[in-house]
């Protein structure tokens, strides 16, 4: 993937939005209503008080700002700014146009050139054209090496000899001067010669002689065997002597641009300008405090350095043996992990150092080897990040084998410049471009999750991804706390990369908001204090004391601690750890407790809810119901009124009827005499005329009683309360009554059919027999259905004295309350009617004292019959009485008999 120049800015995080606060992307442009954008944009991390350079006598010593003691180290990260000058080359193609601009000793003032592509965007106001930067110190193009080195790395030197872990890289657009900052050209030397100098000089006289301690691994030290020492003599004096035997050879070398490997020039001008050095020197001041005052007493040093470089993601020994001699074989090297994670480059080779001269000459011999290209910013542009690396090796002569050893290191790390992909032609230099842009990509990315991570503590941490590249895994230590990094951003202040410089000092910006990661000597104080407090059971942690004195403690590394302080603080962090976790648990409990507690409260209140809900809709259910129930007997009523009234126009209209009937009937008296057939007929039809007038009159009569009845009804319906109720009863009884009497009805027109057809069979002599048992089974049945009839006579009379009572007593209401209109009921439009009502108690007991075959309601439920059911009278000559009603008739005059006797009689009739 190609990945342009800005990319290692554009790392994913929340420096994305810083970037857009720094820099507004909104303006008001070509009357477009955008918010106008401030001139410049203040790409400012420093501006927090926190401190940076206050206390630099504390911070020198111990590499910390310490704020208390168990607080955390709050010191910024360096980060230098070095512009080189412009060559001449360079001014006469145009290219100084001011676009950099130093404020003061720690701003820088960006200023777009006409033709960048940051002027074009902020044209179309979509950024500004002039941005500002901060910096622990920036360093203009007058500045000399030895002021830089003064100002940079000095201090680190000194560091290291006290025991601390430094790193110094550069960073920058390719051709800015990174190569030159940290090696130096000609006279010029740079960095890493002074520091090498520097620390010789420091060392002079304290220098440990032996061969036979080596460094190891991330930061261990191994004690070698004589034939160990042997063979690593044989390689340092090798790379010595073949450097001798280059340097010897190397008048008359021309550049030849690609002898190296891969393609890439090893012996190229860098190495010469390093050549030209010939020795390290160093101007006499630079090193002017040479003792090696702070040095700790009695203690000799060992310089082991190291040198390789990683290459398209691969990593490369620049030391390893004879590598001239075959040059296109070069084995890459491995990165491992110690038995505590920490990452180190396996099987590197490290060559002990007696003097800066020998050191010097180790790191040119690993020059050549290192992978240089002509690109077309920069003709030996370093085509590779390259690492050296220097061990001091601490170490106390009166101490046992390794027991008090102490290393520390400085490692000064060249990156390779940053660029854009797209103007490398060759396929070669597009493919080192890539990953080269990759690993700074991850470089920017890890200082921006560090940086996220210290400044949201209270959030959960971002994973920093040093696994992404080789170049973090192997620099992660100094970014977790294993000692401290600074950062020279070059810029190159020509026109023409502007762009790339501006995405360069952007990236810059994020490190110089980063604070150094706790040290590991915070980590050892933070054990020791946990060994010197009570450990809750009793036992406390006394070794300590015993062991070491507390400020030795304070400042000491956790190899000074002896095995059995090492296991007492490994209990002891056992316990804690247990500690912690039953605190969770306990913890955890208390929030689970509280959940469930809180979710019953919710689900209560959400039945509460549903109970309320349900009430109010079966009330509602309720009401609507009873709502239909009403308007049901509304409509009822009305309907059955509608048919009542109905009923009395229809009689009425038969009465008239009849009257009209009758008026014509008296008619025909005058019509003259003589015509027999005529007369006759007319006389047929006066027959029939009567039949039909007593007919009319007999239905006049019973209309009559009906329809008394029927107010009656009306009457005894509209009382309210539980009258209604007993009338309801009344009428399911009456009506029980009269399905019971049609059945009745029916059965007796059957038996007097029966009967009949007895009595023709009798006069025919046949069957008789058959004949005894038919009348035997008859008799029965009329006897079963007179006690029926009387059972329901018996129960109507009951029924009519209780609703008579009730009438009274609503009489007497009315009648203790005259001044009331009467509401219930309405006035009676017979006068039969009223007359029964005004003297209702009367009445009422009139009625009670009648037979109850008599009373006119009996009579409606009997309409074909006659109410002449009377024990002990006279008969009365009825029309359409059949055979059995004749025999019932003759057996009602005498008292009932029993159904034994009956059929005797009626055996002894016929
Ligand atoms: N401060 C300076 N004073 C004088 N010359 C300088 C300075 N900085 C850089 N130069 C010159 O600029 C040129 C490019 O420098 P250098 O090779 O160090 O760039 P670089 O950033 O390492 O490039 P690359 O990333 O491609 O390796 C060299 O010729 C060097 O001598």
């Amino acid at each position: 993937m190609a990945l342009s120049l800005s990319s290692p800015c554009g790392c994913p995080s929340d420096e994305d939005e810083e970037m857009a606060v720094f820099e507004s992307t909104a303006a008001e442009h070509g009357g477009l209503s955008r918010p106008r954008l401030p001139e410049i944009s203040v790409i400012s991390p420093g501006l927090d008080p926190r401190p940076t350079t206050a206390e630099p006598k504390l911070a020198v010593k111990s590499g910390l700002v310490r704020q208390g003691s168990g607080e955390e180290n709050t010191e910024r990260v360096k980060v230098y700014l070095r512009i080189r000058p412009l060559t001449e080359t360079e001014r006469e193609r145009g290219e100084e146009q001011g676009c950099v601009a130093v404020q003061d000793e720690g701003t820088l003032l960006l200023k777009a050139p006409k033709e960048s592509q940051n002027m074009r965007t902020a044209e179309r106001g979509i950024t500004q054209s002039m941005h500002k930067f901060s910096f622990s110190k920036i360093f203009g193009p007058e500045t000399t090496q030895q002021q830089f080195y003064e100002s940079t790395m000095k201090t680190m030197v000194k560091d290291v000899l006290q025991g601390e872990n430094r790193l110094l890289y550069t960073y920058g657009v390719t051709n800015s001067g990174k190569t030159y900052t940290i090696q130096g050209s000609g006279r010029e030397t740079g960095l890493l010669p002074r520091a090498l100098a520097s620390l010789f000089r420091k060392l002079q006289g304290r220098l440990y002689g032996a061969m036979d301690l080596k460094p190891v691994m991330y930061q261990d030290v191994r004690q070698l065997e004589p034939g160990e020492v042997r063979v690593e003599e044989i390689r340092r004096n090798s790379l010595l002597k073949e450097d001798e035997n280059l340097t010897s050879r190397r008048v008359g070398t021309t550049t030849n641009g690609d002898s190296g490997f891969g393609g890439l020039s090893s012996t190229s001008n860098i190495a010469s300008q390093l050549e030209d050095t010939d020795s390290v020197c160093l101007e006499p001041d630079s090193l002017s405090h040479s003792g090696g005052d702070d040095l700790e007493e009695g203690v000799q040093f060992s310089i082991w350095v190291s040198f390789y470089e990683i290459y398209n993601e691969f990593l490369y020994d620049l030391l390893d043996a004879s590598p001239s001699l075959q040059p296109r074989k070069r084995v890459t090297l491995r990165l491992s992990d110690d038995k505590q994670g920490n990452p180190y480059v396996k099987d590197l080779t490290w060559i002990q150092v007696r003097s800066a001269e020998e050191a010097w000459k180790i790191l040119r011999a690993g020059r050549r080897n290192q992978s240089f290209a002509s690109t077309h910013l920069n003709q030996n542009s370093s085509r590779s990040h390259s690492i050296f690396s220097i061990r001091v090796l601490h170490i106390r002569p009166e101490a046992d084998s390794g027991q008090a050893m102490h290393i520390s290191e400085l490692t000064v790390c060249d990156l390779a410049g940053s660029e854009r992909c797209k103007e490398q032609r060759n396929g070669e230099r597009m493919k080192e471009a890539n990953n080269i842009n990759t690993s700074l990509l991850t470089l920017g990315r890890c200082i921006a999750a560090l940086r996220h991570n210290q400044n949201n503590k209270s959030r959960p941490p971002q994973v920093v991804p040093f696994r992404d590249s080789k170049l973090t895994r192997v620099l992660q230590g100094f970014f977790c706390g294993r000692g401290t990094s600074s950062m020279v951003v070059n810029i190159n202040p020509c026109a023409s990369i502007y762009d790339e410089t501006l995405q360069a000092l952007k990236f810059s910006a994020i490190a110089t908001q980063l604070v150094h990661g706790p040290s590991t000597k915070t980590r050892v104080a933070y054990i020791l204090s946990l060994l010197r407090e009570p450990t809750g059971n009793g036992n406390e942690g006394t070794v300590l004391e015993e062991e070491e004195d507390e400020s030795d403690v304070e400042d000491g590394d956790i190899t000074m601690l002896n095995t059995e302080a090492l296991l007492q603080a490994i209990d002891v962090l056992k316990r804690e750890v247990q500690r912690q976790r039953e605190e969770k648990e306990i913890l955890e409990a208390n929030v689970r407790e509280q959940v469930v507690s809180e979710m019953m409260e919710v689900i209560t209140g959400m039945q509460d809810g549903f109970s309320e809900t349900l009430e109010a809709e079966r009330a509602l259910i309720e009401e609507r119901y009873e709502d239909k129930i009403t308007n049901l007997q509304k409509h009822l009523k009305k309907f059955y009124s509608q048919e009542l009234k109905e009923r009395d126009q229809e009689i009425e209209a038969l009465s008239a009827a009849l009257e009209k009937n009758k008026e014509a009937g008296s008619g025909p008296t005058s019509e003259p005499q003589g015509d027999a057939p005529r007369r006759s007929q007319r006389l047929t039809a006066q027959t029939e005329l009567c039949k039909l007038r007593a007919e009319l009159d007999q239905c006049r009569a019973e209309l009559l009683t009906k329809t008394q009845e029927l107010i009656k009804l009306k009457m005894q319906l509209e009382v309210p309360g539980s009258t209604g109720t007993l009338t309801g009863a009344a009428d399911r009884k009456l009506e029980e009554g009269q399905r019971n009497l049609r059945q009745l009805r029916l059965d007796l027109q059957r038996l007097g059919l029966d009967l009949q057809s007895g009595e023709r069979a009798c006069c025919r002599n046949t069957g008789g027999e058959r004949l005894r048992q038919a009348l035997n089974a008859a008799d029965e049945t009329l006897v079963k259905q007179d006690q029926i009839l009387v059972e329901l006579q018996n129960g109507l009379i009951l029924v009519k004295a209780d609703l008579r009572r009730k009438a009274d007593t609503l009489a007497q209401t009315q009648a203790t309350r005259p001044q009331l209109p009467p509401s219930g009921f309405s006035a009676p439009t017979t006068p039969g009617s009223c007359k029964k009502r005004g003297c209702g108690a009367a009445a009422s007991c009139d009625a009670e004292n009648r037979p109850p075959q008599k009373r006119p309601f009996f009579q409606s439920l009997f309409p074909t019959r006659t109410p002449t059911r009377k024990y002990n009278t006279c008969p009365v000559e009825e029309p359409n009485v059949t055979p059995y009603s004749r025999i019932l008739r003759s057996r009602q005059r005498s008292p009932p008999p029993s159904p034994v006797t009956t059929p005797r009689t009626l055996r002894g009739k016929y």
